[in-house]
């Protein structure tokens, strides 16, 4: 791959203009992605925070749902956070009725597990593949991971709970880089699209 890497945003509702900001800090070029054909040109894919149930309902009515699964399957780098990491998830331990997932992640999340809006918390987290200091963990209406596969690395905790994981070429965290101006969690993730952090290195 070229050293520039085309890295989309999942543009049908949520945190998407920091997710883009976060992407071009990360040395990618960054574009909203809301349509197949405009998937079918990026590199990789990062899947805002926002309401699982409203980029799940809007993915099925842009015809997304299929076209995501197919390219998560054949390996396209992907990163949800929070929302994102929902949608990621194989199985969601409490889904609203008709609730999908992309899928890619072998892995049972809790929607909203760190509790309501207003329980909204920052907590430094030690993440595997990020050297340094901890990140600092914006967690709003956060989902946690209740249980993983065993292909399933398990990138950081917070309270006893897995908050970021990693399978093959898909990555998740139930927290928000993108809103800290700390863009090393991105870097992370474009390493992994250019093929520079392989599974299991970290
Ligand atoms: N900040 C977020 O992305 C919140 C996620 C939200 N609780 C959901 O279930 O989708």
């Amino acid at each position: 791959m070229n050293d520039t890497p085309v890295v989309g945003v999942l543009a049908l509702q949520g945190d998407v203009r920091e997710h883009l900001i976060a992407l071009a800090a990360a040395d990618a070029v960054a574009r909203p992605v809301r349509r197949p054909e405009e998937l079918a040109e990026v590199d990789g894919l990062v899947i805002p925070g926002g309401e699982s149930t409203t980029i799940s309902k809007l993915a099925a009515l842009f015809g997304l749902l299929e076209p995501l699964r197919a390219r998560v399957r054949a390996g396209m780098p992907v990163y949800g956070t929070c929302a994102g990491m929902i949608m990621l998830a194989d199985k969601i331990l409490d889904p609203r009725s008709g609730q999908e997932t992309f899928g890619g992640i072998d892995m049972i999340v809790r929607r909203n597990a760190f509790g309501r809006q207003n329980e909204s918390f920052e907590a430094a987290v030690d993440m595997k593949g990020v050297d340094g200091d901890p990140v600092e963990g914006v967690f709003i209406r956060a989902p946690w991971v209740e249980s993983v596969g065993a292909r399933v690395e398990v990138l950081a905790e917070h309270g006893g709970h897995i908050v970021a994981v990693r399978q093959d070429n898909v990555l998740a965290t139930s927290f928000h880089p993108e809103l800290t101006g700390d863009h090393r969690v991105h870097g992370l993730f474009v390493a992994m699209v250019r093929g520079s952090a392989a599974p299991g290195a970290l």
